[in-house]
């Protein structure tokens, strides 16, 4: 289970991105990040697995904090949370192979991970992931040669082959075309129920969101401002989530009103 608590991040920009989130993920639910541009939907993934630091707050992996992690022991806390980039991330001039092993770096040792030493069972592992992801035959080819839809399943059997607890997803679909981010969030779903984790995903696009996610959390200016099942994402709760110009006060009163309708 994934806990986060009270986050705030302010940026040295003095740009305050989160100012005290707190939501859980668990069991293999699929929740989607929801939120106008500048919302805080990236921050708060990032913040997740310290990419970025968050200014306070707690983050909890099961039993582990996150935030309390030397940076040695976060080194090896990140094999659990395997993250799925916008723009794939992908090391261009190397393999297809290659670019999935090094999900592995991360249960190497130093040395070994810098002469990049993977042994044959890490081998077996990613030409089963290729095959999980329906890229086998291009194992070999440069990462370069492939289209978007491939490279981010690149990037998808990458985080899947650190065995993660949980899948951390930014914009996986803003890259690809409709056809293509339908593939993508076919698959993830995919993972989520075969390997049994949660996937958290920041995503653009309502329709997606809702059609895929178990659970939605929409933001709106660093603020967790909806939280629901996703048929409760309705053109009342997508005005809370996306009405500009609202105050913090217009907002409270707005959530008050939602609460107090949802439980009438
Ligand atoms: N590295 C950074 N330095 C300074 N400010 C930042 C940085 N990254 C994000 N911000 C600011 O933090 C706020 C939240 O940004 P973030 O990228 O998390 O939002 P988002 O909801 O993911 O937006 P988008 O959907 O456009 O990607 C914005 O005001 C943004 O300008």
């Amino acid at each position: 289970m994934l806990t986060v608590n009270d986050i705030k991040k302010v940026y040295d920009s003095g740009d305050q991105a989160l100012k005290g989130l707190s939501m859980e993920v668990s069991g293999n639910e699929i929740v989607s990040i929801i939120g106008p541009s500048g919302a805080g939907k990236s921050t708060l993934i990032r913040c997740i697995n310290r990419l970025t630091e968050p200014s306070s707050g707690e983050v909890w992996l099961g039993d582990t904090e996150i935030t309390a992690l030397s940076s040695k022991e976060l080194r090896k806390a990140r094999r659990d949370m395997g993250l799925i980039h916008q723009e794939f991330n992908l090391v261009e001039r190397l393999t297809v192979m290659e670019n999935v092993l090094s999900g592995r770096l991360g249960y190497m040792s130093t040395l070994d991970a810098f002469r990049r030493n993977f042994d044959s069972e890490d081998i077996a592992k990613a030409r089963a992931v290729l095959r999980r992801v329906g890229l086998e035959g291009v194992e070999n080819d440069r990462a370069d040669e492939l289209s978007g839809g491939q490279r981010q399943r690149v990037g998808i059997a990458r985080a899947v082959i650190q065995r993660p607890k949980i899948l951390l997803v930014d914009e996986p679909t803003s890259a690809l075309d409709p056809e293509t981010s339908i593939e993508v969030m076919d698959l993830l779903t995919e993972i989520a129920r075969e390997d049994d984790i949660p996937v958290l995903i920041n995503i653009h696009e309502v329709d997606l969101a809702t059609e895929y996610a178990d659970r939605v959390v929409g933001l709106s200016d660093g603020e967790l401002v909806f939280e629901g099942d996703a048929d409760e994402l309705d053109e009342r709760a997508k005005d809370i989530i996306y009405r500009d110009g609202q105050s913090r006060e217009e907002r409270d009163a707005a959530k008050a009103e939602q609460q107090a309708s949802a439980g009438e």
